[in-house]
C-alpha cells in the first residue's frame, strides 16, 4: 500500500498553555480520497486544518504530510485591486519568483483554472467586485494553479448559494476521481460529507474522534448525538438514480404559521 497523503498520531494542541483544543488526534487520509473533517462549533477544525498547512505546530503526537498543499480559506477581502486573473495567478507565486512576471503558460494555467469554475468570463474583473461565492471560486482556482497534491478546504461551500455548492462539490469529487488530488475538508453540512467524502472523521470532543468510512460513520445516531440535534438520513430515487442524503429536522415553527394564528384570533 502507498504511503498515506497524510497521518496524524496522537496530535494535540493548544493555545494557551494546558488547555487542550485538540488531544490524542489520529487521522490518516489515503492519496486521491476525500476526507471530511464534521463537527459542532468550536471542536477545533480549523485548528487540525491550520497543522496540517504547518502554520502551527503540533504540542505533542506525530504529523507527516506527503505532498504539496494548498490552503483555501474560508471567503477572505483583499485590500488591493487585484482581478480575478491575478487572484488565480498568485497560485503560481512559487514558480514565478519574486520579481519575475508570469509566462504565458502561467496566464493559460490560470485562466484554464478559472474556466473550471465557470469564471473566464469574469477574469479582468476586479476581484473585490465579485460575488461572496464567486470570489470563493477564484480562491478555490487559485489552490489549482498552484498544482498541489493536496488541497485543504476550510468550509469549501459555507458562503455559496445552492448551484454553486453543487458545482464546487462536483469539482471536489472530480479533482481526487480525476487528477488524484487529495482532499481534506471541513464541513457543517453532512450530506455534503455524505455527497463527496470517502472517509471522514467525526470531533466528537476532545480525544473523542470518530473516523472511518464516510456512508458507515455518517449515521443518524452519530450525528444526532454530535451535534445533539434531530437528523434523518433519507435514500431516494432521483433521474434513475439512488441518493442518499441527510437532512435536519428544523423544529422552528414558520413565521406564516405564526401569523396564520394570529390573524384567525382577530
Ligand atoms: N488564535 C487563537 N487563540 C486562542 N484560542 C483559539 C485561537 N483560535 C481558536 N481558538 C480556540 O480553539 C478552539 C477551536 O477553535 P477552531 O476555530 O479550531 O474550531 P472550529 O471547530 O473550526 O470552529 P467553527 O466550527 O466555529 O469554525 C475554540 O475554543 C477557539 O476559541
Amino acid at each position: 500500500m502507498s504511503e498515506p497523503a497524510i497521518s496524524l498520531s496522537d496530535l494535540g494542541y493548544f493555545y494557551r498553555p494546558n488547555q487542550w483544543v485538540l488531544r490524542h488526534c489520529d487521522m490518516c487520509v489515503a492519496r486521491g480520497r476525500v476526507f471530511a473533517l464534521l463537527g459542532p462549533n468550536g471542536r477545533g477544525k480549523t485548528t487540525l486544518l491550520h497543522l496540517l498547512i504547518g502554520a502551527l505546530k503540533p504540542c505533542e503526537g506525530a504529523l507527516t504530510v506527503n505532498g504539496r498543499i494548498a490552503f483555501v480559506p474560508q471567503l477572505f477581502e483583499v485590500t488591493f485591486d487585484y482581478t480575478a486573473l491575478d487572484m488565480a495567478l498568485m497560485g503560481r507565486a512559487r514558480k514565478i519568483g519574486l520579481f519575475s512576471q508570469p509566462s504565458r503558460a502561467d496566464e493559460a494555467a490560470a485562466l484554464a483554472a478559472l474556466d473550471r469554475f465557470g469564471l473566464a468570463d469574469y477574469a479582468e474583473r476586479p476581484f473585490g467586485e465579485l460575488s461572496g461565492g464567486q470570489r470563493q471560486l477564484v480562491i478555490f482556482a487559485r489552490a489549482l494553479v498552484a498544482e498541489a497534491d493536496i488541497l485543504v478546504l476550510d468550509e469549501p461551500t459555507s458562503a455559496l448559494d445552492l448551484e454553486n455548492q453543487s458545482l464546487v462539490l462536483e469539482r471536489i469529487s472530480a479533482l481526487a476521481r480525476d487528477d488524484g488530488l487529495t482532499i481534506v475538508m471541513t464541513t457543517h453540512h453532512p450530506h455534503h460529507a455524505l455527497a463527496v467524502a470517502d472517509e471522514a472523521l467525526l470531533m466528537r470532543g476532545q480525544g473523542d474522534y470518530l473516523g472511518g468510512r464516510a456512508r458507515e460513520i455518517l449515521t443518524e445516531d452519530n450525528l444526532c448525538s454530535l451535534y445533539r440535534a434531530p437528523l434523518k438520513r433519507i435514500a431516494f430515487e432521483h433521474d434513475g438514480r439512488e441518493i442518499e442524503t441527510i437532512t435536519p429536522i428544523l423544529m422552528a415553527k414558520p413565521a406564516r404559521h405564526r401569523s396564520d394564528e394570529t390573524l384567525s384570533a382577530e
